[in-house]
């Protein structure tokens, strides 16, 4: 049954409101609802099955360069080719519309050992029907074939839930139901998501379940929620770096589940800690440019009720027994380290007294027994591309190993952060390095993850 616009509408506002459209609900919970990949073990063979997939890398010259969330896929998709379904897989690279998957498809072909077409213009979004091009491929394709279509984002449809509200969805859910259903009718009705990192309100994730008759969770996707994800949620230390001020909500909601003890907040948004930290001590800090109104476009401007937010934070923190390590020192444009910001400058980095002050908190928290103590580790802290702004992000990574040495299970939440351990680092130095940035930070902070909740919804029937 083809979804209509109405019902359309009512599951997307569902996803667009997020965590206030349920929010008696945990990670668990929504993973409690969502069907895995042992639920489609009956889907008969030739059934063409639609995968969402996280398409969103860069593969290098061979196999294990760039590709780690292509060889994530892997799994799921030998499981529908050992059941011999048609699976095509769609989804986004980047950010640029003109992005394409001509090298995923050749990287995922090499993967599975078998030839990927890539379907390049599988849409006319003025019509929104699906191209006749999508249908030869499917009829040229042998029971177990793989099948890619062109970057999803080379289509409108697919972020025009990106800026909306609640209240602006009723405008879109037509287009939506169609797109949808297109793909339902064109493609088929089964619907995969192996999209672990794709935390977007991308169409393909969040709108599509909405017309099909089943769906179910990769195991990739399902094996990093149930697994690493979990110990996460374990957590007694967080670090919270980087320059996405939002991430204070994540914090907020981390704390409020009651294993953290210690929080270290580095980067631009620990400027706000800091702030919240003088203004409760009496001791007033100058985050410089930062606070300055004239940058509120800017994206590492801290507004005042972020820092409202962080004196909050660090109260209620400290009322539960937790610890806020800070930076003390700055590196600004120059290069040049200061204690003091004056108000015109920017940071870009800690400079080398917070450096060893994290090193000291680091001494600190591996003094406790360190048996089932887990750290978690996001962001990173400072302008790490430039090499000027590198020495904070460089010199904190030895300290994860560090810690996972002594006992402590360490994760990395993916994104910047993920990137900086590859850079400075090793995979070994750290228990767990997530392949996404922001839907690990949603899973284990403030939202629910977009595509769990559609992947929930659409389970309902
Ligand atoms: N002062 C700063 N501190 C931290 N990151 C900064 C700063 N200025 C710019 N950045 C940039 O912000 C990005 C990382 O921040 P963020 O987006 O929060 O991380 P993630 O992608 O891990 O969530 C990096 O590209 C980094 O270079
Ligand atoms: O790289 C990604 O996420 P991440 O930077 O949060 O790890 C995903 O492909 C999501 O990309 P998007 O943020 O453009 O939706």
């Amino acid at each position: 049954m083809p979804v209509t616009p109405e019902q359309m509408q009512a599951f997307c506002e569902t996803i667009v409101r997020g965590r206030e459209a349920n929010p008696e609900l945990s990670l668990n919970d929504y993973l409690a609802d969502v069907p895995r990949m042992e639920s489609l073990s009956d889907v008969p063979s030739g059934t063409v099955v639609l995968v969402r997939g996280d398409t969103d890398a860069k593969p290098g010259k061979s196999v294990g360069e760039g590709d780690i969330r292509l060889r994530s896929m892997v799994e799921t998709l030998k499981f529908g080719q050992e059941r011999g379904w048609i699976q095509v897989i769609f989804g986004h690279i980047g950010r640029e519309p003109e992005k394409s998957l001509d090298k995923v498809a050749a990287r995922l072909g090499e993967l599975l050992g078998c030839d990927v077409p890539l379907v390049e213009d599988w849409l006319d979004e003025s019509s929104m029907t699906v191209t006749a091009a999508v249908t030869e491929a499917i009829h040229a394709a042998k029971p177990g074939g793989v099948i890619v279509l062109q970057n999803t984002r080379k289509y409108d449809i697919e972020r025009a839930l990106w800026k909306v509200k609640p209240e602006d969805v009723a405008g879109l859910a037509p287009k939506l139901a169609k797109f949808a259903n297109e793909l339902a009718e064109k493609v088929g009705t089964v619907y995969v998501n192996e999209a672990f990192s794709a935390g977007s309100l991308d169409a393909s994730s969040v709108a599509v379940p909405a017309a099909m008759e089943r769906v179910a969770l990769g195991k990739y996707a399902a094996g990093e929620f149930d697994g690493p994800m979990q110990q996460c949620l374990k957590s007694a230390l967080a670090v919270f770096s980087g320059i996405k001020i939002d991430k204070l909500d994540d914090m907020e909601a981390m704390i409020s589940r009651g294993t953290i003890k210690q929080i270290f907040a580095s980067g631009s948004l620990a400027m706000a800690i800091r702030k919240a930290i003088g203004k409760l001590d009496d001791d007033p800090v100058c985050l410089g440019a930062a606070e300055d109104p004239a940058n509120s476009k800017a994206p590492w401007y801290i507004p005042p009720a972020r820092v409202e937010q962080a004196k909050a934070i660090v109260a209620d923190g400290r009322e539960k027994g937790i610890t806020f390590t800070v930076p003390c020192d700055s590196i600004v444009e120059d290069g040049t380290a200061k204690d003091e910001l004056s108000p015109s400058d920017q940071q870009f980095d800690i400079g080398p007294k917070s450096i060893a002050h994290f090193h000291d908190a680091v001494s600190e928290f591996l003094e406790q027994d360190t048996k089932g103590l887990v750290a978690f580790h996001n962001g990173v802290f400072g302008m790490f591309e430039d090499p000027r702004f590198e020495g904070g992000t460089k010199a904190w990574y030895p300290e994860l190993k560090r810690m996972k040495e002594a006992g402590v299970e360490v994760y990395v939440g993916g994104g910047e952060g993920g990137k900086a351990l590859e850079k400075y680092g090793e995979e070994s130095w750290v228990t767990h390095n997530f392949t996404a940035g922001g839907t690990v930070l949603n899973a284990l902070g403030s939202e629910p993850v977009p595509y769990l909740a559609a992947l929930r919804e659409a389970a309902k029937g």
